[in-house]
């Protein structure tokens, strides 16, 4: 609703003239068949001022919907445009834990079909509007007609409107269930193409995969979709049969109330007018209820807010954190006390709680971080990034405690290759401005020049080898040249010759411009790079054990 409320704040004068405009076809169409009527009953005389008055009532007819309808439509496409950029703002500004919890395809459903089927109702809403008014005005008309049959067709209709309303609602809440099934058929979509490599593999596989995921729920589906419409042709044929029937009724209940034949068939024609309002009206009951049904999922993602910024100020109003604030009074780049961190349990598994962590990292220092699979140093590595919100424990960035609102301050100060990283095809470099010099010294020395080329701050490719994509990936974490550089076992695609260039040339490199590495990394053969070896066991940072600690570092279950 507050979206709704939102998008009629913004075209704050164009709705009520879009809607004024197309009242005004409405009231003109009824006026004509007011007039038609008087023609007919001959209570007024056809010369050339009714002509005049009739044609420049079909003329009223057309502009106002004309325009009405263009000037709605027009905001319905602005509507799906607008939502279209400020929804993936607000992915972008919710907190990973949420974004977790929403699941991918639910997101992509949502940008592919709630936002395209807000859009639809939006665009549905004039000729909803003028309906309704061609209603409204065409009741008091009737009323004015006679009040008796009047009463007569408001009591008909109102007790039939009472039984369809029941199968709306019936119907909104199948169209609830369809569109819940459409996270899980995009959850298929994404199995059909990211795991086609498997899925060619095994034949059994892809027919399982293909029955019991794919064809399963695209049954569902269809049967629920199906179960829907089926309301909404009640709902039609019930609208169709209604007005037929009231017209019979009113001619029934006329001649027994001894009514004049001419009002009884003036009423009956304005019937017969209004029965398209009332059609049309029920049938865009299906892309209405679509649209409030998407506005409801699009709600209960619950992300955050629109806002405009990309870069928050500090709490103290100050844009961004130096680099190098209190550098010169010696004070630890990062200090972490009694960071805690949980993964919520799921589906009956129990969660992961890192911490109590205590860490200092200076600047300039260079970190391997060391543990078994599932430890908790990718977790820890989100936790450095700003990226996840700890549940208890304080972080302080150049002496400054950074509170919940001020982690972006942190991530500011951090370029980071995750062990999966996702390659933008652009690079941007500090204040969004690339330097192509040093761009193309990175490439050249990750032997990456002869494969791909940086024209206009863009690589000219990305589909490469894992190995490759890795060293992408950090070419676009150096380009940021920011003080902080997070790695995520980035060493372990690659061949031992650049292994060793990383290790023993890269990183010393970085060290001696100043940077603060922090790597998770296996490779023990290289540790003396390091300053320090940390070690994670189950969610706890401690100083390395030594070779055989890490042989023995256990998997944790
Ligand atoms: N998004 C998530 N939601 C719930 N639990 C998670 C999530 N990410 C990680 N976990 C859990 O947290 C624990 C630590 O995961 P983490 O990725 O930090 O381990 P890791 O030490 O980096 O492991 P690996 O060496 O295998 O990459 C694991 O048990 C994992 O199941």
């Amino acid at each position: 609703m507050s979206l709704v409320l939102s998008l009629l704040r913004r075209f704050r004068w164009r709705i009520p003239v879009a809607m004024l405009l197309g009242a005004g076809g409405a009231v003109s169409g009824l006026a004509l068949v007011a007039v038609i009527n008087a023609l007919v009953a001959g209570t007024l005389p056809f010369d050339t001022q009714r002509l005049g008055l009739m044609a420049a009532l079909l003329v009223a007819v057309f502009a106002c919907g004309f325009l009405s309808q263009s000037m709605l439509t027009s905001l319905g496409h602005r509507v799906v445009s607008d939502m279209r950029v400020e929804t993936v703002k607000r992915i972008m500004d919710t907190g990973l834990e949420r974004l977790d919890a929403i699941g991918a395809p639910a997101l992509y459903a949502t940008l592919a079909k709630d936002i395209v089927a807000v859009g639809q109702a939006f665009n549905r809403l004039p000729l909803l509007f003028a309906n309704a008014i061609m209603l409204l005005s065409g009741f008091c008309y009737l009323a004015w007609l006679s009040f008796p049959l009047f009463a007569f067709s408001a009591g008909l209709i109102g007790a039939a409107a009472a039984v369809a309303y029941r199968w709306v609602l019936r119907m909104r809440a199948l169209m609830m269930e369809v569109r819940a099934t459409d996270d899980r058929l995009m959850e298929t979509y994404r199995g059909a193409i990211e795991g086609r490599h498997e899925l060619a593999l095994n034949g059994w596989r892809r027919q399982i995969f293909h029955r019991e995921d794919v064809a399963r729920t695209a049954e569902h589906a269809r049967v629920t979709e199906t179960h829907a419409d089926r309301y909404w042709a009640l709902s039609l044929s019930w609208t169709s049969m209604l007005v037929l029937g009231v017209m019979a009724g009113i001619f029934v209940a006329g001649t027994m109330l001894g009514l004049p034949a001419a009002n009884i068939a003036a009423f009956v024609l304005v019937l017969m007018f209004l029965r398209m309002p009332l059609n049309e009206l029920v049938g865009t009951l299906p892309i209405l209820l679509a649209g409030n049904v998407a506005l409801a999922r699009v709600e209960a993602l619950r992300l955050e807010q629109y806002r405009a910024h990309f870069h928050a100020p500090l709490a103290d109003g100050t844009p961004k954190l130096p680099a190098d604030r209190a550098a010169s009074a010696g004070t630890p780049l990062m200090e972490l006390r009694g960071i805690v961190f949980e993964h919520p349990a799921a589906n009956g598994e129990k969660g992961f709680r890192l911490g109590p962590v205590d860490l200092t990292i200076e600047r300039g220092e260079t970190v391997f971080i060391v543990g078994g699979n599932g430890s908790g140093k990718s977790t820890l590595m989100s936790i450095l990034a700003g990226l996840r919100k700890p549940a208890g424990g304080s972080i302080r960035l150049s002496g400054r405690q950074i509170t919940d609102a001020e982690r972006h301050c942190l991530r500011e100060q951090v370029s980071a290759v995750f062990s999966s990283p996702f390659l933008f095809e652009r690079l941007v470099g500090p204040g969004g401005q690339l330097d192509e010099a040093l761009a193309q010294a990175f490439l050249r020395r990750l032997r990456l020049s002869g494969k791909v080329s940086i024209q206009d701050s863009r690589l000219s490719d990305i589909q490469l080898s894992q190995g490759q994509r890795k060293r992408l990936a950090l070419l676009s974490a150096l380009v940021e040249q920011r003080p902080v550089l997070l790695l995520d076992e980035w060493a372990a695609d690659q061949d031992p010759v650049f292994r060793r260039f990383f290790y023993e040339e890269l990183l010393p490199e970085l060290r001696a411009q100043g940077r603060t590495i922090i790597a998770i990394s296996h490779d023990d053969r290289f540790f003396h790079v390091a300053d320090r070896v940390l070690q994670c066991d189950a969610g706890t940072l401690s100083p390395w054990g030594g070779r055989e600690a890490v042989r023995n570092a256990q998997t944790v279950l």
